[in-house]
């Protein structure tokens, strides 16, 4: 029997003292411990006054522009799995599929740097470069995609940041984890999550995003007001469609939460918590902006807890449960696979 589920109310942990050009030993050890906590509890919690350039209303706007270009302006970039004809295989966008548990459209980059290709199998149709450059909408306004790169070079500054605190939270030099991040993949995805027309309103998926984990290190995750996010606070007597505790805009915030790398790495001390995205009550859009702070592709992950772990290739790790998810989509026949980056994956319900 386990024991009954904690009060999920996710904790606010304020980042305006990393603002300041020198920090003392006690805020870093403050944040830490603060971090700690979190993690080792919930999973979850809200990032205040973060050192960002954008603000949230203005990274929401980029995704409603990016998702307001013509269908053949953004199908121009799609990935090849949905459209054969491009030769992008990571980077880019995906329609929204037909799908019982989940319907969204997204479209993800990477880091600028130009990284060696990595080409993997995932499937016996299917190749990725996990190291892939990132390609734009042909429509897409010069300054929205200089504002998306600037966002992603601040967005894994900052979970440098965090992930240097975490290192001393688990009793390690701070930079213990800078190796991880040669090469680092992270993914900056926005997303879109259609409004339910009257006619579909009974028949359409119960989720916007189905119950998963992130597979990378943390996840930085700006929505916007239209709510639906949900935690899972613990899993009661095996039943783990029970105890969800909505996680709700708050503003001027980030959600942040571990990602199975870091329960990993943690020796599961962090908790990798289920989330998933209810469906907005009809007629309402959703939008929202996963940052997925992952390690490079060759980067070797172990715990820290435990010396004879022999740990587990990020690249090899991503691809694995990306495959299990193609083939939950695919139905084998070499259909239209959908694949995403390494973000999330999702548990087939
Ligand atoms: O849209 C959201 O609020 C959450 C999205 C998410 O969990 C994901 O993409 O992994
Ligand atoms: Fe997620």
């Amino acid at each position: 029997m386990s024991s009954p589920p904690p009060d999920l109310s996710l904790p606010i942990i304020d980042l305006a003292n990393l603002s300041t050009t020198t920090q003392s030993a006690t805020t870093l050890s403050d944040l830490s411990s603060k971090l700690h906590t979190a993690f080792t509890t919930t999973g979850f919690a809200y990032l205040t006054n973060t050192p960002l350039t954008l603000t949230d209303h203005d990274i929401l706007t980029l995704a409603h522009t990016l998702f307001a270009l013509p269908h053949a302006s953004k199908m121009a970039v799609a990935k090849r799995t949905f459209r054969p004809a491009n030769s992008n295989t990571y980077r880019g966008y995906f329609p929204a599929q037909p799908s019982p548990d989940s319907l969204k459209e997204g479209f993800e980059l990477g880091p600028t740097t130009t990284l060696p290709p990595t080409l993997s199998p995932l499937s016996p149709h299917t190749t990725i470069n996990l190291n892939e450059p990132n390609i734009y909408p042909p429509h897409l306004p010069a300054p929205a995609r200089a504002s998306l790169e600037t966002l992603h070079r601040e967005l894994q500054a900052l979970s440098s940041t965090l992930l240097s605190l975490l290192a001393t939270a688990l009793g390690q030099p701070p930079s213990f984890f800078a190796p991880y991040l040669h090469h680092s993949i992270s993914t900056l995805r926005l997303l879109h999550y259609p409004a339910k027309k009257h006619a579909e309103a009974n028949a359409a998926p119960r989720f916007a995003c189905a119950p998963h984990t992130d597979s990378g290190l943390l996840t930085l995750l700006f929505q916007d007001a239209t709510g639906g996010l949900e935690v899972q606070s613990a899993i009661v007597d095996d039943d783990i469609d029970g105890h969800w505790t909505p996680a709700p805009y708050v503003p001027g915030s980030i959600v942040v939460n571990v990602g199975d790398l870091m329960g990993r790495v943690s020796g599961g001390e962090y908790r990798a918590t289920r989330h998933r995205v209810r469906s907005s009550p009809e007629g309402m859009d959703r939008y929202s902006v996963p940052f997925f702070f992952e390690p490079g592709a060759e980067c070797v992950v172990r715990s820290v807890r435990d010396e004879g772990d022999r740990g587990v290739r990020y690249g090899e790790h991503v691809l694995g449960k990306m495959s299990g998810w193609a083939e939950f989509r695919d139905g084998g026949e070499g259909g239209m696979v959908g694949v995403e980056s390494g973000g999330e994956i999702e548990v087939a319900a």
